[in-house]
């Protein structure tokens, strides 16, 4: 009997070329498509996309709304977490309940033991890796999977090269539109900027202080929600020379915190809400702390469902909200949510 597996399909290219690939490997393939979020006209496009790409590779398309369980478990999260003055994942969050919870849940109704998706990422059963191309690695925001659904996990494209696959579909006749599409943007439901997004649901533009780190007041801002941690413009501060950054955020007051470079280092923080891979309650490894940018050496040491991270090097502009996800070379060994800096 053929072995079945069921395929995210968002209507790109790289879900459409995962979906060929494993009925060329021979598996019985179905796809999946899920309406996600509530963007405008999207799903009409992106629909009418994945059955483009199904009826191409021969095989049946479920689609599953799930956009009252999306807004639940990651939209309002997003728009609470802004609301905090702390910095959201929604990918991460999408990834373990939506993509790798409701899709797996979906692929045993349709009895597929196997659950693949375009996502650029290794896995083989036990733990993540990164991809081979780096540019595209997505481990980061796969981070909070739960780790029993391995097993049953495939990543076509995860040893490939996105120019591959944009090359390997615009050279088969019927794909090459799907090799011309746009990128879809960072965050899949954010039009044009996320506090464009925001202003429908909270108060954004709000005009409050900016603040030394001696607590006198230096200059105004526009409402905190449009600040991270690290951001350097969008803000006054009286007769400074040099650039100032977002040190910390205070959203019961709408106050800002700023400071020179150096007073952004962050040498250890505190992480919650674990996703370990292995066992280990105290080890040497490394963390991101953001997505695109390089893993730094640390010692964590874990104490029930926290973990605190010593830094052998600084890193500028940690924020609360975000993942911190440990890396042994390419492996991809657990992580956390960044609650304390
Ligand atoms: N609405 C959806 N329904 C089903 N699966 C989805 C959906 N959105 C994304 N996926 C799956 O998750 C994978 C990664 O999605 P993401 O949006 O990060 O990537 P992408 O590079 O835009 O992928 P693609 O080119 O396939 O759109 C997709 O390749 C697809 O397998």
């Amino acid at each position: 009997m053929k072995k079945k597996v069921l395929v995210g399909m968002s209507g790109g290219v790289d879900s459409t070329v995962s979906a060929l690939l494993l009925k060329r490997d021979g598996y019985e393939v179905e796809g999946l498509y899920m309406k996600l979020h509530s963007k405008p006209n999207y799903h009409e496009i992106h629909l009418e996309r994945a059955k483009k790409a199904a009826k191409f590779v021969g095989m049946k398309l479920h689609v599953l709304d799930l956009q009252d369980t999306f807004n639940e478990k990651v939209f309002q999260p997003f728009i609470d977490t802004y609301a905090k003055g702390e910095t959201p994942n929604p990918c991460a969050l999408c990834n373990r309940g939506l993509k790798f919870g409701e899709m797996v849940k979906f692929a045993d109704r349709v009895g597929a033991r196997y659950v693949a998706t375009g996502h650029y990422i290794k896995t083989d059963g036990e733990y993540f890796y990164q991809a081979d191309d780096d540019t595209k690695d997505q481990s980061y925001f796969l981070f909070y999977v739960k780790k029993e659904i391995l097993p049953r996990l495939i990543f076509p494209l995860g040893e490939r090269k996105k120019s591959d696959i944009k090359e390997f579909a615009a050279s088969i006749k019927g794909l090459e539109s799907f090799a011309s599409q746009g990128e879809s943007s960072e965050i899949c439901f954010v039009e044009t900027t996320y506090t464009d997004l925001l202003k429908d649901y909270v108060q954004v533009d709000n005009v409050g202080e900016v603040l030394d780190r001696d607590g006198n007041v230096v200059g105004e801002h526009k409402g905190y929600m449009h600040y991270t941690i690290g951001k350097r413009k969008g803000f006054t501060v009286l007769g400074a020379h040099e650039p100032h950054y977002v040190l910390s955020i205070d959203a019961t007051k709408n106050q800002i915190t700023v400071g020179k470079k150096e007073e952004l280092a962050c040498n250890s923080l505190t992480i919650n809400n674990l996703n370990m891979f292995n066992d280990k309650q105290e080890f040497d490894t490394s963390v991101k702390l953001r997505y695109r940018t390089k893993a730094v050496a640390c010692h964590v040491k874990i104490e029930q469902d926290r973990a605190s991270i010593t830094l052998k090097e600084s890193v500028f502009g940690v924020a609360i909200g975000q993942a911190a996800v440990f890396y042994d070379d390419d492996k991809l060994i657990g992580g956390g949510w960044i609650c304390g800096v």
